[in-house]
């Protein structure tokens, strides 16, 4: 069993700060510890948006703090995320997060990240490598 808190991986590795300078993130759960998912806290930005499109991985991200409006760039349909809210893209979806707050988001990988991971140009992260 593994217990891990955010508070004791607050500034470690496994605290990214994107370079966009739009969120972070606390990657409490990864391809190390071998679960087959990551798991992280993630807060975005009051103000900001980002684009993403997950290309190489499936995520989950359920709301637990704030409100945002989430577009999905390939039907042009937009949703408004709230406590209590998950949305799955499980079609890797090109879609725009717009947190009218602090958005906190518990969010979960699959295939799990390793540790670093950052948005590409796209707003993809790589796929794993071998041994992920
Ligand atoms: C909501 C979202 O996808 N934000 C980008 C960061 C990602 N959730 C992560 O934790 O790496």
């Amino acid at each position: 069993m593994i217990i891990r808190s955010l508070e004791e991986i607050e500034d470690t590795v496994r605290h990214v700060r994107a370079a966009s300078g739009t969120w972070e993130s606390k990657r409490l759960v990864l391809a190390r510890e071998q679960a087959g998912f990551s798991l992280h806290v993630t807060t975005l930005y009051a103000g900001t948006q980002t684009t993403m499109r997950y290309t190489h991985h499936v995520e989950a991200v359920f709301c637990v703090e704030g409100e945002a409006e989430l577009t999905d760039e390939e039907s042009g349909e937009k949703h408004w995320i709230t406590p209590g809210t998950v949305y799955l893209l499980d079609g890797h979806e090109r879609h725009t997060m717009r947190p009218k707050t602090d958005v906190r988001c518990v969010c979960v990988f699959n295939p799990p990240l390793t540790g670093r991971e950052d948005h590409d140009a796209d707003g993809a992260y790589p796929p794993p490598g071998p041994g992920a």
